[in-house]
């Protein structure tokens, strides 16, 4: 994905200034930068989340391919399966396990019999990390998982349509240090298969996870750049200063 020129505004209040960004196919992108700096506003614009806010208005391009995500023709429930969205908090439906999976792909019309339908939600599962886990109970509520397998069921329900990109907004911040470390695994698997984009309050997060890293500060996107260079060789001083906990 690419943006051009990117401007945000919450009403009057301008979030983020000309943001120019390439996003790399099948590699982890980590959003990092101080509280209030944009990187959540930012990502909600990459499938167009922040259409539900009444006073937000975004100014510039962003392309998924050749394709204009802000085209008006463009059907925006088509966009949010090529780029999903796994959210801070788990939030599966208050359905079955395997309902919350083959929901995307029974509103995509994407499988002809059930059969199909098993098979995928077996192999979503199975590349979410989970289908050992859950694999008898299927029938279960996905409510009734533990958190961290809640968040990888709402990643298996992301890419059971397949995806080109799974948006990611601090997706470990709900979650203990051990289910925190699969899902960080998983995001490393991911990769292969997905481009991914992680907003992370952690650097560390950041450093362990991702390929390149974007540093945003006050609704600028002050570098991007390959994850190692950024935190031990930084272009910018208020990357430095921020990596080094000057600041935020
Ligand atoms: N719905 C909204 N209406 C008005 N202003 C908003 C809204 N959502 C966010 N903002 C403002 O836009 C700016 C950027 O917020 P955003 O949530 O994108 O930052 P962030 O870097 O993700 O922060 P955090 O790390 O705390 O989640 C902040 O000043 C915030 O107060």
């Amino acid at each position: 994905m690419t943006a051009r020129e990117l401007n945000f505004f919450y009403g009057a209040k301008q979030a983020l200034y000309d943001i120019n960004i390439d996003i790399a196919e099948k590699e982890v992108t980590a959003f990092i930068g101080p509280s209030g700096c944009g990187k959540s506003t930012f990502l909600r614009c990459l499938n167009r989340m922040n259409d539900y806010i009444d006073i937000a208005r975004v100014d510039g391009t962003i392309k998924l391919g050749d394709q204009d995500i802000y085209d008006p023709s463009l059907d925006v429930v088509q966009l949010r399966a090529l780029v999903g969205m796994v959210f801070q908090k788990p939030n599966p439906f208050p359905k079955s396990i395997y309902e919350n999976v083959a929901y995307g792909p029974k509103i995509h019309g994407m499988c002809r019999n059930k059969d199909e339908m098993d098979q995928v939600v077996q192999s979503s599962l199975e590349r979410a990390g989970l289908w050992n886990e859950v694999k008898d109970r299927l029938d279960q509520p996905g409510t009734g998982l533990s958190g961290g397998q809640q968040q990888r069921l709402c990643i298996a329900r992301a890419i059971a349509v397949s995806p080109d990109v799974v948006l990611m907004d601090e997706p470990c911040s709900a979650l203990d240090p051990i289910a925190t470390a699969k899902i960080e695994e998983l995001i490393d698997e991911l990769r292969q298969n997905f481009t991914i984009v992680i907003v992370t309050h952690s650097m560390q997060q950041a450093a362990r996870v991702s390929q390149r890293t974007a540093f945003f500060h006050l609704g600028v996107l002050v570098e991007c750049g390959e994850t190692e260079q950024v935190f031990t060789n930084p272009r910018e001083e208020k990357t430095q200063a921020y990596i080094t906990g000057r600041f935020g």
